[in-house]
C-alpha cells in the first residue's frame, strides 16, 4: 500500500503549484497525471522547429507571475511593444496604445481620445474590488459614453478574459486582469512548456513524486473523510489530504455522493469558456510592421509572439490567432475568420508558411467569476475533511493562470491550517487530562 501526506489529482500548472508548496512545506506530496507528460493546458508542442503553445500564452504581472519569481523560475522571455491595430469594419486602423497612436488613430474623435485616455489612467490606478458585483457591460455602459471607446474597451477586456458577452464577467476580476496587462505580459521563450518544465524539476528537487499515464477512478471519503485514493489501474494510495486540480465536473465524478457537497454547486454553477486556435509558423513575415491586432467587431486577437519570445529553432515566426467563441461554435466559420484576420495582417501568408495547427475547441477556463455565479470555489470542500480544489476555475477573484497558481495556495494553506489547529486542539485536551 501507497501512502503520501497529501494527494494532488492533475498535474497542470494548479497541481504543480500546489504540490511544490505543500512540500516546501515539509508535506510528503504526489502529483497524479493521467496523461503522459504533466502541464495540462500550459504544455508545449514542437512542430517542424516552432513551438506551438496549448494553450496559456501571456504571462502577466499577477499571482502566476509573482508566485513562480518566488519559486525562483527562471522565466526567460521579453514582453512585446504595446502597439496594437484594432480590426473594424474589415480595415485595418491603429489602437490608442501610446501619445503618437492616441493623437494619430481615424477610429476616435477628439473627445473620444480624450475620454478613453483618461479611461485608462483611471483604470491603471483604481482599486477594481468594488466592480466585483458589476458586469462588464455595467462598468463600460456606466463609466464611457463614447460608442467607440466602449467598443475599444469591450474588445481590451475581452482579451484579457476570453469571453464574448460583456454581461456575465464580473468586472473586478477582469478590470485587475487588464491593470497587470497593461504592466506588461511577458511572451515566454520555447513557449509555456519550458515553464513547465522548470516547475517539475522544482517539484523533483524538493521531493515531490510525480506520476503520468495513472488516471485517479475516484477517491475514498468514508464516515466524511478522505482516506484514499484510487486510480483506475486498481492503485491505492493512503492519504488525509487530497487536492483535486482537475475541472469542476472531473472532481464532481471522482468523489462518491459528490451531489451533497459544494462539489455539486461548483459544478451546477461553472460556465466554461471556449476559444478556437490557429497557430501557424512563417518563414518570414509578409508585413513585418504588423504584428499584433485586436478585432473591434469580431471576437478575433492575433498576435506574432515571436516578436519578444524566441519560438523556433531556425527563425521562423509564429503567430497565434484566436476566436472567442460563444455558446455556439463553429468549426469551419471560427477557421474562416481567422484565416480572414491572418490575411489581412500577413497577405501572402501562405506562400510563407512551415507549419500550421488549428484547434477548433480549446477549453480556457472550466469557469470565472460571472454574474450568476452563487459562491467561489474552495479552497476546501466544506461536507469533506481534507478534501480540497485547485484550478483556474477555482477563482477568488484572479483570471486564468492566475486563478491556478492563487487556488493552489490556498489549497495549500487551508491544509496547513487546519493541520495547525487540529494539533493546538489535542495539546489543549492533553493540558486538561
Ligand atoms: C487557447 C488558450 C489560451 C490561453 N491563454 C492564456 C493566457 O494568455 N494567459 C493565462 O494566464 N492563461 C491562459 N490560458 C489559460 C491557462 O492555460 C489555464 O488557466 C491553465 O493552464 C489551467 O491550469 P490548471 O492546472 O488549472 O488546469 P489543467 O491545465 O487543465 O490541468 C488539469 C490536469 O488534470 C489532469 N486530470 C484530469 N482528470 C484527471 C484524473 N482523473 N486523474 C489524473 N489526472 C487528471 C489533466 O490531464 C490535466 O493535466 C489559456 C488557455 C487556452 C486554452
Amino acid at each position: 500500500m501507497q501512502k503520501a501526506d497529501v494527494v494532488v489529482v492533475g498535474g497542470g500548472i494548479a497541481g504543480l503549484t500546489a504540490a511544490i508548496y505543500a512540500a516546501k512545506a515539509g508535506k510528503q506530496a504526489l502529483v497524479i497525471e493521467k496523461q503522459n507528460r504533466l502541464g495540462g493546458r500550459a504544455i508545449s508542442n514542437k512542430k517542424k522547429g516552432a513551438y506551438f503553445n496549448l494553450g496559456a500564452h501571456s504571462l502577466y504581472q499577477g499571482d502566476a507571475y509573482a508566485t513562480f519569481r518566488e519559486l525562483g523560475l527562471t522565466l526567460h522571455g521579453k514582453r512585446p511593444s504595446s502597439f496594437a491595430y484594432g480590426v473594424w469594419k474589415g480595415k485595418l486602423n491603429a489602437l490608442p496604445s501610446d501619445m503618437k497612436s492616441l493623437f494619430t488613430t481615424p477610429l476616435l474623435s477628439w473627445q473620444g481620445k480624450m475620454e478613453f485616455a483618461s479611461c485608462l489612467m483611471k483604470v491603471k490606478k483604481a482599486d477594481t474590488r468594488p466592480f466585483d458585483r458589476m458586469s462588464i457591460r455595467e462598468w463600460v455602459e456606466g463609466n464611457l459614453r463614447d460608442p467607440m471607446v466602449r467598443n475599444i474597451f469591450y474588445s481590451l477586456l475581452r482579451a484579457v478574459c476570453y469571453v464574448v458577452g460583456p454581461d456575465l464577467p464580473a468586472a473586478g476580476p477582469v478590470l485587475k486582469q487588464l491593470q497587470n496587462a497593461l504592466k506588461g505580459a511577458l511572451y515566454l521563450d520555447r513557449g509555456w512548456g519550458e515553464l513547465v518544465e522548470e516547475l517539475r524539476s522544482k517539484a523533483s528537487d524538493l521531493g515531490v513524486r510525480l506520476v503520468t499515464n495513472a488516471k485517479v477512478s475516484s477517491i475514498d471519503t468514508r464516515g466524511g473523510i478522505v482516506r484514499q485514493v484510487i486510480c483506475e489501474d486498481g492503485t491505492r494510495i493512503d492519504s488525509h489530504h487530497v487536492i483535486l486540480a482537475t475541472s469542476p465536473s472531473v472532481a464532481h465524478e471522482l468523489v462518491p455522493f459528490a451531489e451533497k457537497t459544494a462539489l455539486h454547486t461548483w459544478k451546477e454553477q461553472a460556465i466554461e469558456v471556449t476559444a478556437a486556435c490557429l497557430d501557424v509558423a512563417l518563414k518570414r513575415l509578409p508585413e513585418p510592421k504588423r504584428q499584433f491586432a485586436y478585432g473591434i467587431d469580431q471576437t478575433v486577437l492575433l498576435s506574432n509572439y515571436s516578436r519578444a519570445a524566441n519560438l523556433s529553432d531556425d527563425g521562423a515566426q509564429v503567430i497565434s490567432l484566436i476566436k472567442y467563441q460563444g455558446k455556439e461554435p463553429n468549426p469551419d466559420k471560427d477557421l474562416q475568420e481567422l484565416e480572414g484576420m491572418l490575411d489581412l495582417m500577413q497577405p501572402g501568408w501562405r506562400e510563407e508558411l512551415i507549419v500550421k495547427q488549428y484547434l477548433p475547441k480549446m477549453t480556457v477556463c472550466h469557469d470565472f467569476m460571472h454574474m450568476k455565479r452563487h459562491e467561489n470555489p474552495g479552497p476546501a470542500v466544506p461536507e469533506i475533511q481534507g478534501l480540497y480544489v485547485a484550478g483556474e476555475w477555482a477563482s477568488h477573484g484572479e483570471v486564468l493562470v492566475d486563478a491556478a497558481t492563487a487556488s493552489a495556495k490556498r489549497a495549500v494553506q487551508h491544509m496547513l491550517s487546519l493541520e495547525s489547529q487540529e494539533r493546538n486542539a489535542f495539546h489543549e485536551h492533553r493540558g486538561i487530562i
